[in-house]
C-alpha cells in the first residue's frame, strides 16, 4: 500500500500512482510510485522506453499525468506548466543545454531569473553567491558558445540554484563531459547534497550510479521493478540484471585479418566560417579494422566527419573511399560508405513516421525511393526483430519513440542497407546497456566480416573496448595515435587536453 499523507511530508517529492497514457494510446507509466528525499542523489534507471523521461517531464510540469498525485514537501501540487514547477523549486538540466549560445553567461541567467521576478542586480548577486557556495568558477562576461561543455553545465546548475531550485533533475549529465569534468560534477553533487538539494540522476552508466547515488529506482516497461535503498552494497552487475536480465558478454574480436585500405584521409584541413576547425589530419581505415577517434566534443571531429562523408569540402588534402575521391555525399555512399549520426535530430524528421524515416535514410544513401508500403513495412519488421525496436507501428511518428528507439531506427536502417566502410559517430549515445552491448557486438561482428569502421566517440570506454587503433583529436589536430595495446584512459585523457 502507498504511504499516507504524513509519509509524503518527509519527502522533497512523492509521486503516487502515476499513470501516463499518451494521446495515441501508449501507456508509458503504469501506477508508478517515486519518492525523493531531501539531500539525496536518486538514480533513475531503466531500458530505453522504460518511462524515465516521461516520469520526470511530469514532475517538471511539461506534461500532465493521466492519473496519480504529486506531493512536494508534503503539499499536493498540480502544475500548469514548467514555470509552476520552477517556482516551486524543481529544475531540470537537459542533456542538450537550454542556453542561448550567442549570449553571455550573465544574460542567459538574467533572462531565466527575470521570469522569476528578479531584477538584474539581484540576479547577479544570487548567481555569484551560488557559484561561491558551490566553489565553482563562473565568468559572467563569457559568451556561452566559447565555453566547453562542462562549463555550460555548471552555468545550468548555477542558474537553477540561483532560481531557488531544491530539486534538480539531471538527464544523462556526463554524456558530453571529459573524465575530468565528470569528476568535477561528482564533487558538485556532494556539495549539493550538503546544501540539502535533492538530485534525480537519469543515466545508463551503471558505474556512475554506484559512485554517486544514494538510492536507485529501476523502471521496467512503465512500472517500478526495484527500489534499491543501499546502493553501496549493490554491484554494477546486479543493477544490470535488475534492469534487463543477463547480458551477453562482449564478443571477443581477434586482432589481425586486416585487408586493403578502405578510407584514406591525407592532410585534410577544413575551414568553417573563417576558422580552421580541422588541421592537416591524416588517417586510414582498412578492411577488418575499427579505428577510433577520441576527443571531447567540439574539437574538429564533426567537421572531419562532414568532410569524409562529402558534406563539406576540405580546403586542403584529399579523401578517398575504396580509391574513389570524395567530392560530394553521393561519392561517399556510392563508394560503399555508411554513416551513423550521433545527433538524431540531424538525420531524423521527427514529425514523420518511422517508415517514412527509413525511406529518407535509404534515399540519402542511395537515391533510391522506397515507395512500396509493403517493402517499408517489411524493413520495419526487421528492425523490430533484429534490433528489438519498440514502436507501435511503422506509421508512428518517429518523434514519439524514446531516444534510444530513435537511435535504433538510424543504426538499424544503415545496417540493413549495407556498407563496406562505416563512419559511426557516438553510435550508442542514449542507448540502454542491453542495446549498447548489442550495437557494440554488432560493430565488432561487422568488422570481423571485413567492414572497416571509423568510430568517432566521446565515450572513452567505447573507444577502448572496440578500437584496434585510436587517434586522439584536440583543437582540430591529431595529437596522438595509439595502438589498442598501448591505450589507457589516462594516456587518452592527456592527449585529449593537449
Ligand atoms: N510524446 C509521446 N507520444 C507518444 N508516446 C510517447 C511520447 N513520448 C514517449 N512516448 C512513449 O512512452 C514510452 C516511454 O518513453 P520515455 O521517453 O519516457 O522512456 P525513457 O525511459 O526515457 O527512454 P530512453 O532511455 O530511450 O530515453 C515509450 O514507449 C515511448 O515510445
Amino acid at each position: 500500500m502507498g504511504e499516507n499523507a504524513s509519509g509524503n511530508a518527509g519527502h522533497a517529492v512523492a509521486m503516487r500512482g502515476i499513470v501516463k497514457v499518451y494521446p495515441d494510446g501508449v501507456k508509458a507509466l503504469d501506477n508508478v510510485d517515486f519518492t525523493l528525499r531531501a539531500g539525496e542523489v536518486h538514480a533513475l534507471l531503466g531500458e530505453n522506453g522504460a518511462g524515465k523521461t516521461t516520469l520526470m517531464r511530469i514532475l517538471y510540469g511539461e506534461i500532465k499525468p493521466t492519473m496519480g498525485e504529486i506531493y512536494v514537501w508534503g503539499r499536493k501540487v498540480s502544475w500548469r506548466g514548467p514555470w509552476d514547477a520552477i517556482r516551486n523549486g524543481i529544475a531540470m538540466v537537459y542533456q542538450q543545454f537550454r542556453l542561448v549560445e550567442s549570449m553571455t553567461v550573465e544574460e542567459n541567467i538574467a533572462i531565466y531569473l527575470s521570469s522569476l521576478g528578479l531584477g538584474r542586480s539581484e540576479a547577479r548577486r544570487r548567481t555569484l553567491e551560488t557559484a561561491e557556495r558551490l566553489g565553482l568558477e563562473i565568468d559572467l562576461a563569457k559568451t556561452v558558445a566559447d565555453l566547453p561543455m562542462g562549463a555550460r553545465q555548471r552555468v545550468e546548475i548555477i542558474k537553477a540554484l540561483s532560481g531557488g531550485a531544491k530539486v534538480l533533475i539531471l538527464d544523462e549529465p556526463t554524456s558530453n563531459l571529459t573524465p575530468l569534468e565528470a569528476e568535477k560534477l561528482f564533487s558538485t553533487l556532494r556539495l549539493l547534497k550538503d546544501m540539502g538539494v535533492s538530485v534525480v540522476y537519469i543515466t545508463h552508466k551503471l558505474g556512475e550510479v554506484v559512485r554517486v547515488a544514494d538510492r536507485v529506482t529501476v523502471l521496467r516497461r512503465g512500472r517500478v521493478s526495484a527500489v534499491i535503498e543501499d546502493v553501496g552494497r549493490t554491484s554494477e552487475e546486479e543493477l544490470a540484471r535488475l534492469m534487463v536480465g543477463t547480458l551477453p558478454p562482449p564478443t571477443p574480436r581477434p586482432p589481425g585479418k586486416v585487408g586493403r585500405e578502405l578510407l584514406s584521409v591525407r592532410g585534410v584541413s577544413v575551414v568553417v566560417d573563417g576558422v580552421e576547425r580541422v588541421r592537416e589530419v591524416s588517417l586510414e581505415v582498412r578492411e577488418g579494422e575499427i579505428v577510433g577517434i577520441a576527443g571531447v566534443a567540439g574539437n574538429g571531429q564533426e567537421e572531419l566527419v562532414d568532410a569524409i562523408i562529402g558534406l563539406r569540402r576540405p580546403v586542403r588534402g584529399s579523401i578517398e573511399v575504396q580509391g574513389r575521391r570524395i567530392e560530394g555525399s553521393l561519392d561517399f555512399y556510392r563508394a560503399g560508405g555508411g554513416y551513423i549520426a550521433g545527433d538524431r535530430g540531424k538525420v531524423l524528421a521527427m514529425d514523420y513516421s518511422v517508415a517514412e524515416n527509413i525511406a529518407f535514410l535509404y534515399y540519402t544513401a542511395s537515391k533510391t525511393l522506397l515507395l512500396r508500403r509493403s517493402r517499408l513495412e517489411d524493413l520495419f519488421r526487421r528492425l523490430v526483430e533484429r534490433f528489438r525496436l519498440v514502436a507501435r507501428s511503422p506509421w508512428t511518428p518517429v518523434g514519439r519513440l524514446s531516444g534510444g528507439n530513435q537511435q535504433k531506427v538510424i543504426v538499424g536502417s544503415e545496417v540493413l542497407r549495407g556498407f563496406k566502410l562505416l563512419v559511426a559517430v557516438n553510435p550508442t549515445q542514449g542507448l540502454d546497456i542491453a542495446t549498447t552491448s548489442f550495437v557494440r557486438n554488432l560493430l565488432s561482428e561487422l568488422a570481423r566480416q571485413g567492414a572497416g569502421i571509423l568510430l568517432v566517440s566521446t565515450d572513452l570506454d567505447e573507444i577502448l573496448e572496440l578500437s584496434d587503433r585510436i587517434y586522439v583529436m584536440s583543437g582540430g589536430r591529431v595529437t596522438g595515435v595509439l595502438e589498442r595495446s598501448q591505450a589507457t584512459p589516462e594516456k587518452l585523457g592527456v592527449l585529449m587536453g593537449a
